[in-house]
């Protein structure tokens, strides 16, 4: 089964940088996760990769880069990326995302809206139609630390179930993301793809909420590896 699910992250990886990856592009948005790695290994492959400048979406993002000898840029220098890479915790039938589960969701959704073109790569778990079917963990929302309690009770009213993500058994206190924020996990049940836009924006109007890991309108395509070896593509 893990190796299964392994084979499924490489096959769409690989598909995804060698459908889109195309020679007039010079700026990349490198994702997060561990499906990226393998997007990063298969950019650092490409034999113009010297003329390619990598945006990351953290830390880990920017070591994958400098990993497979490619050239780091930012979001300060290269506001226009052409083409951005990343995974998904969970993908709906409009391409609507949940995305942060390793709490790197606020650079992602700056490199994506960056991005020309999003395209989204999952192994076959992710991709069950509605958010909040198979990723039970609830939606990620990166909040000020100041603010946790106080979104708390706004999430709490919103219908949501919100717990403050945990560092342990690594770190004992909260988890603390790469822009020294909190991640609060909220559980609002399965989400419409109809209603999706509409709650993030109701959390992302709350003060204390830096952004959602809910990621609407933003991905154009998604490669699905599937565990018989084929790849699933999916458009909007
Ligand atoms: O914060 C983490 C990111 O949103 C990841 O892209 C997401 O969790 C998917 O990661 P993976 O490819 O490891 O399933």
């Amino acid at each position: 089964m893990a190796d299964l699910v392994e084979k499924s992250k490489k096959l769409s990886a690989y598909a995804a940088v060698d459908d889109n990856l195309l020679p007039s592009h010079r700026v990349i948005g490198i994702g997060s996760g561990s499906t990226v790695v393998y997007v990063a290994e298969r950019v650092g492959q490409a034999s113009n990769k010297s003329d390619l400048v990598c945006v990351p979406t953290g830390f880990q993002s920017r070591q994958l880069i400098i990993d497979n000898g490619l050239r780091l840029g930012s979001t300060e220098e290269y506001p226009e990326i052409d083409i951005a890479f990343d995974g998904a915790d969970e993908i709906d039938s409009n391409l609507g995302l949940i995305k942060g589960g390793g709490a790197c969701l606020f650079q992602e959704k700056l490199v994506a809206a960056c991005s020309k073109q999003l395209v989204v790569v999952a192994d076959y778990r992710k991709d069950t139609g509605v958010l909040g079917k198979g990723w039970r963990k609830g939606v990620p929302i990166e909040v000020v630390p100041a603010a946790y309690t106080k979104v708390s009770l706004d999430l709490v009213k919103l219908g949501g179930k919100p717990v403050v993500r945990s560092g342990l058994p690594a770190k004992a206190g909260p988890v603390v993301t790469d822009n020294g924020n909190f991640i609060i996990d909220c559980d609002f049940g399965e989400i419409p793809p109809a209603q999706v836009a509409e709650l993030n924006a109701k959390i992302k109007a709350l003060v204390g909420v830096v952004e959602t890991g809910l990621f609407v309108g933003l991905a154009s395509k998604a490669y699905i590896g599937n565990a018989d070896g084929t790849i699933t593509k999916k458009t909007v």
